[in-house]
């Protein structure tokens, strides 16, 4: 099965693509270049939820991945944590990819957007894929957000948990690779290492190095498990 990897800088492309250690073939999109090795294709789109979508998009319908359709779309990349759970340097794979600030502010409170009648605000992976690779990377799973705005304060930090229990992880494009996707009907997973703790911002203790070391070693134990999946395991629970 032939796998989408999207992410939004070309320092994470290049850590995925350094898991793979063969020779990379590129392929000019519009706007981007697509990093091929083997099943894996894999593609800096940008920062931020619209670059991601756009550049997922381009990808998916461009045609690049002629030989055979792509099975599988993966967000990858660094990202915050909420908790001391999943610290620098440590892996989450996505069981809900949620659109955090996409809705209206109201006096009574955020309303995400499918309070307000239209769109959609959470996109849910495979299950069975979530484990499969949590299991073999060391992953812990749980939801993670998008958001358009890095968090910088305690207080939005709090506002956040407190509207999403249970979220592991901030990052800025899950959810627009997720929007693209589903309009191809291709399944989507989103990957992030930790770089940082979400919280008042510091940029000198971001572990950036560490994070992409991480996703490196992931990619190199997922990669057999993103190769072969296939999407009748999730079927049948
Ligand atoms: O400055 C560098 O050397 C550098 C190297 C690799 C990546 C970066 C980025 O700034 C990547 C931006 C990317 O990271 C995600 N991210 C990371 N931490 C957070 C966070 O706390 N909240 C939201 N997003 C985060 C995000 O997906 C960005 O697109 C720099």
């Amino acid at each position: 099965m032939r796998v989408l990897v999207v992410t939004a800088v070309p320092v994470e492309r290049d850590a995925v693509m350094r898991a793979f250690g063969g020779p990379e073939e590129h392929v000019a999109l519009p706007g981007s270049e697509l990093h091929r090795c083997g099943a894996f294709d894999v593609l800096a789109g940008g920062a931020g939820p619209a670059a991601a979508a756009a550049a997922t998009a381009f990808a998916l319908a461009s045609g690049a991945s002629a030989s055979a359709p792509y099975g599988l779309v993966v967000s990858a990349g660094i990202g915050g944590a909420f908790t001391p759970v999943t610290p620098l340097g440590s892996l989450i794979v996505a069981d809900g990819i949620v659109a955090a600030d996409l809705g209206a502010e109201t006096a009574d409170g955020f309303l995400p957007v499918t309070a307000l009648g239209f769109g959609r605000d959470r996109f849910t992976p495979p299950p069975a894929l979530v484990r499969a690779v949590a299991a073999a990377t060391g992953a812990a799973t749980g939801p993670v957000l998008t958001v358009s705005t890095v968090t910088g304060s305690a207080e939005r930090a709090g506002a956040l948990l407190a509207a999403h229990p249970g979220v592991l992880a901030e990052a800025m494009e899950g959810f627009g690779v997720a929007e693209a996707a589903a309009r191809a009907d291709v399944p989507v997973l989103e990957v992030r290492a930790v770089s940082n703790a979400v919280g008042p911002r510091d940029r000198d203790a971001w572990r950036i190095g560490d994070a992409l070391a991480a996703l490196t070693d992931a990619f190199g134990k997922a990669a057999p498990v993103l190769q072969g999946w296939n999407s009748h395991e999730d079927l049948e629970g």
